[in-house]
């Protein structure tokens, strides 16, 4: 069986004035996709970029990055429309944002974009597993959502069994951000590997 290990740098932590080369950058060193960190000042004490900059963004890198939109917003619903029409081919949305999960599922398939499911730390998976039948990704949180560089919440890891990470500042921070991905994929493969080999 072949197995699957995705990684996507947060840009979270690079440098925000250049963000095209920084896309740009982190697809050259192995990417697999772009984590882009979407923060209102509500739902997270913290404010980052809106669809205008992911239009320019896909201006800038052309058709091919994958862009998963990682909403930490209060209303996701009202950027479901503008972020697909800037470009975005994920759009996750925080389960704690929003009475209508279901709603907003077919909303963003009907965009035609890929729907992702995040639960921040404090947020069961047994919440998030209602929806699991109708999502591309759940996103579990190992920090509580805001800022990057935070310390590693190790007690989420009974949550996980994850084939896709995000990684901001180990990645974009590196001398050799190249290695860092190769490394997380080669660590995660094989964990995959091993859990199956172990059932
Ligand atoms: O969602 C986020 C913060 O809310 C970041 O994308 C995530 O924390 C990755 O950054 P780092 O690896 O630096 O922690």
């Amino acid at each position: 069986m072949a197995y699957s290990a995705k990684i996507g740098p947060s840009i979270l932590s690079s440098d925000l004035s250049q963000l095209g080369a920084e896309c740009r950058r982190m697809m050259e060193c192995g990417a697999d996709y772009l984590h882009l960190d979407v923060m209102d000042g509500h739902f997270v004490p913290n404010l980052t970029f809106g669809h205008p900059m992911v239009e320019c963004l896909r201006s800038a890198v052309g058709p091919d990055p994958f862009f998963d939109m990682h909403m930490m917003v209060s209303r996701p619903e009202q950027w479901v429309k503008p972020m697909a029409a800037a470009g975005a081919n994920q759009y996750t949305f925080h389960l704690e944002a929003t009475t209508n999960p279901g709603n907003l599922i077919k909303e963003i398939r009907e965009s035609g974009m890929k729907v992702g499911l995040a639960i921040k730390p404090n947020t069961t998976v047994e919440e998030l597993a209602p929806w699991a039948g109708q999502i591309d990704m759940a996103l579990v949180m190992t920090v509580e959502p805001g800022f990057g560089g935070q310390k590693f919440m190790e007690d989420m890891m009974p949550k996980a069994g994850a084939n896709m990470i995000v990684s901001g500042s180990a990645v974009v921070s590196s001398d050799d951000p190249r290695a860092v991905i190769a490394l997380l994929k080669d660590v995660v493969l094989e964990a995959i590997q091993k859990r199956f080999l172990d059932r």
